[in-house]
């Protein structure tokens, strides 16, 4: 079995306002995994510390299986493709192709026809300098850039930050591309509801620097469902997961469950069938989440 990509054991950052962690989490070899969470909770935190642009407190990271107390070396770095938030310092005054030159010494495994295809693909002007493109030319760049050396593992600190709705579905192909083609692992972390659903295997969650989880998406979302069966109130009860409830009609209620699968063979052992039911949408998941309420079948 290959092993995890990413581990975190113990990991501790304090910053200025708040303390990052302690982060307990694995990241699996194969799969796209989403980092959630409002503004401020870690991510950004999270990523660096994977790049080693910032360094933890407490506790230790294994890249593949192994950690380098110290620091990576360069044969694992460039493993690695990175799209961070913001663009780097050392390229802000180079054009495309100096930029790519650049990171075609660093990375050995550079794929000079990939990263042409793909910006062709993007459609990004080549003799720019990095500074004087839009932001989401520069994004756009960042992506081609972090898939040209075919990496085990790609970072991606919101990618879709800027790109318009044709850049955002072609990157979405690109990536699902790169994991069939490449067996990329990919860690992204991302508002974009869309995003997480078009993509994700798993979701992690975090707030103010806790993570609060790792789920399959696709368990999240057929088991955080509102339902409405021909019941009274007092069916509840019996019936797992339960959030909230409404009385629709006499002899109807409505409810929101974190459990949907268990309560559906439960009602289905008693002979009660749903009238209907509606999958949230991972905004209200996330939502009901952070007040608390636990997904089944987390990931340790
Ligand atoms: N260089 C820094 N020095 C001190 N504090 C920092 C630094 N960078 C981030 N922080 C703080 O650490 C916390 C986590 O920031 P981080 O950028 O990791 O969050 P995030 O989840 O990526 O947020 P966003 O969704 O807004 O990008 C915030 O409270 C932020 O103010």
């Amino acid at each position: 079995m290959e092993p995890d990509v990413i581990s975190f054991r113990n990991i501790h950052k304090r910053r200025r306002t708040k303390t990052i962690g302690p982060i307990d989490m694995s990241i699996p070899s194969g799969y796209i995994v989403a980092l959630v969470g409002p503004n401020g909770s870690g991510k950004s935190t999270l990523l660096n510390m994977i790049m080693q642009t910032v360094f933890p407190d407490e506790g230790e990271i294994s890249w593949f299986g192994q950690a380098y107390p110290d620091g990576l070396p360069v044969s694992v770095r460039q493993q690695i493709g990175f799209v961070p938030e913001q663009l780097s310092l050392e390229e802000k005054n180079l054009t495309v192709d100096e930029a790519a030159a650049f990171r075609s010494i660093w990375y050995d495994n550079w794929d000079g026809y990939l990263f042409d295809e793909l910006l062709s693909r993007f459609d990004v002007p080549r003799g720019v300098r990095l500074t004087k493109m839009s932001k989401g030319e520069r994004r756009k760049f960042e992506i081609a850039a972090a898939m040209a050396p075919r990496p085990k593992l790609l970072i991606l600190d919101e990618p879709s930050s800027g790109l318009d709705p044709f850049a955002w579905k072609l990157m979405i192909e690109q990536l699902h591309k790169c994991m069939r083609t490449a067996d990329t692992s990919i860690l992204l972390s991302t508002h974009i509801v869309d995003e997480i659903r078009r993509l994700a295997d798993y979701v992690v969650l975090m707030h103010h620097g806790k993570q609060l989880g790792m789920v399959e998406k696709d368990s999240l979302l057929d088991n955080w469902k509102e339902c409405w069966v021909a019941q009274d109130a007092a069916i509840l009860q019996d019936l797992p997961g339960i959030v909230s409830s409404r009385q629709e009609s006499a002899g109807t209620i409505s409810f929101i469950t974190t459990e949907c699968l268990e309560v559906e063979r439960i009602l289905h052992s008693a002979g009660i069938g749903f009238i209907q039911t509606r999958s949230l949408e991972l905004d209200e998941v996330l939502g009901l989440w952070i007040d608390g309420y636990s997904p089944a079948g987390m990931r340790k």
